[in-house]
């Protein structure tokens, strides 16, 4: 027997199917410095590799009106966030400024899509990485750390020389209890927005005390359980070409993650630790090379597709009428006949 469907409820279950869930890239901005210019970098890079879908920025109130101009005349979908802060403590970050990240947390209210890619504003997409909102449902995607920087030095892990990446060079002592789960780096990650995990994340925060890496630490606590590590390629934390080569295969790396100190390519100066490496000044030439290229302007893209969308038109047309008699076609066209 078939279920008593009434007819209203009948056309929105027609309608809901009839809408393909939305899907977007989100990133997130805080302040009036120059981390814009990364955002712009990434809206340029995701243009360049002909991703299907939209780049949305989570702001802080603080981000000025030129930064928002900017960012809305490269196509970016913006959207204002309230900050969100971590309970009193004494904590030190690791960056003083990692406080502001906790914000991040804002973009599970986001529940107009069904699926986003987070993004920070210091990653650049090199090549098509679409095919991730492909993943299946209700898991959490990113990929996994690295623990051997200086700015692990306040960790057990570091203390020992363990480090995720390669558990067989140090074995995690038993005596430390059980090893720690797999941690992932909070720069990149596939997530389905929900008011209710979106709920369930704020009102834990306000009873977890703050540790070192901020949100990435709590982001790592709350989703342990559903988290799904990915490759490499999808978010090269920048301290693996040197702490872990053999984990990673540069020139297949998609995505690439300017995170280490001195590696923000819109501040590069090449003189902190590292900076100086070859392949670094290669991966900042790379990330330039898109946010100079004017072709990739949102202005630019839609402009030429506006062009050949004429174009096309034009060719359709003419070929419509290539068909027809020679000259004056318009005055020799035969009214039908009546009989
Ligand atoms: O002044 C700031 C600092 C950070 N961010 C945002 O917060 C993210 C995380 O900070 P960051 O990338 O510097 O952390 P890291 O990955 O280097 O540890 C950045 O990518 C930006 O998207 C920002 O908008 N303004
Ligand atoms: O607020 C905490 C931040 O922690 C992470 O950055 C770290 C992490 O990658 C370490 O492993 C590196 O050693 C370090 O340089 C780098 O800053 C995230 O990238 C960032 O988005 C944000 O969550
Ligand atoms: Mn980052």
């Amino acid at each position: 027997m078939a279920p008593n469907i009434t007819s209203a409820k009948a056309a929105t279950l027609t309608a809901k199917a009839a809408i393909p869930p939305k899907r977007a890239y989100v990133t997130f901005l805080a302040g009036d410095g120059d981390y814009v210019k990364g955002v712009v970098g990434l809206a340029k890079g995701l243009r360049k590799v002909k991703s299907k879908y939209p780049l949305v920025v989570a702001l802080l109130p603080d981000v000025p009106e030129d930064h928002r101009k900017i960012l809305v005349e490269q196509g970016c979908i913006l959207k204002e966030i309230e900050p969100v802060y971590p309970p009193e403590n004494q904590t030190q970050f690791a960056m003083a400024y990692y406080v502001i990240n906790y914000s991040k947390l804002r973009i599970w209210e986001f529940v107009e899509y069904s699926k986003m890619i987070y993004l920070d504003g210091d990653i650049q997409v090199f090549e098509n990485i679409d095919h991730l909102f492909d993943m299946e449902d209700g898991y959490f995607y990113a990929v996994m750390d690295c623990f051997c920087e200086k700015t692990w030095s306040h960790t057990p892990q570091y203390k020992i020389g363990y480090c995720q990446q390669c558990p067989d060079k140090v074995h995690w002592p038993s005596e430390l209890g059980p090893k720690p789960p797999l941690y992932f780096n909070a720069g990149m990650f596939v997530y389905e927005p929900g008011l209710s995990v979106y709920e369930d994340l704020l009102t834990t925060l306000k009873v977890t005390p703050p540790t070192p890496f901020a949100e990435q630490d709590y982001l790592n606590m709350f989703f342990r359980d559903i988290y799904r590590p990915i490759p490499p390629i999808y978010n090269l934390v920048m301290a693996m070409l040197w702490r872990h080569p053999d984990n990673i295969e540069l020139e297949k790396a998609k995505v690439v993650h300017y995170c280490a100190a001195g590696s923000k390519p819109w501040r590069y100066t090449g003189k902190e630790q590292n900076m100086d490496r070859e392949d670094i000044k290669m991966l900042v030439a790379k990330w330039w090379d898109i946010y100079t290229d004017e072709s990739l302007d949102y202005k630019n893209v839609v402009a030429i597709g506006e062009a050949e969308a004429d174009n096309e038109e034009q060719a359709n047309l003419q070929q419509l009428f290539a068909g027809l008699p020679e000259a004056d076609v318009f005055h020799h066209i035969k009214a039908p006949s009546a009989a």
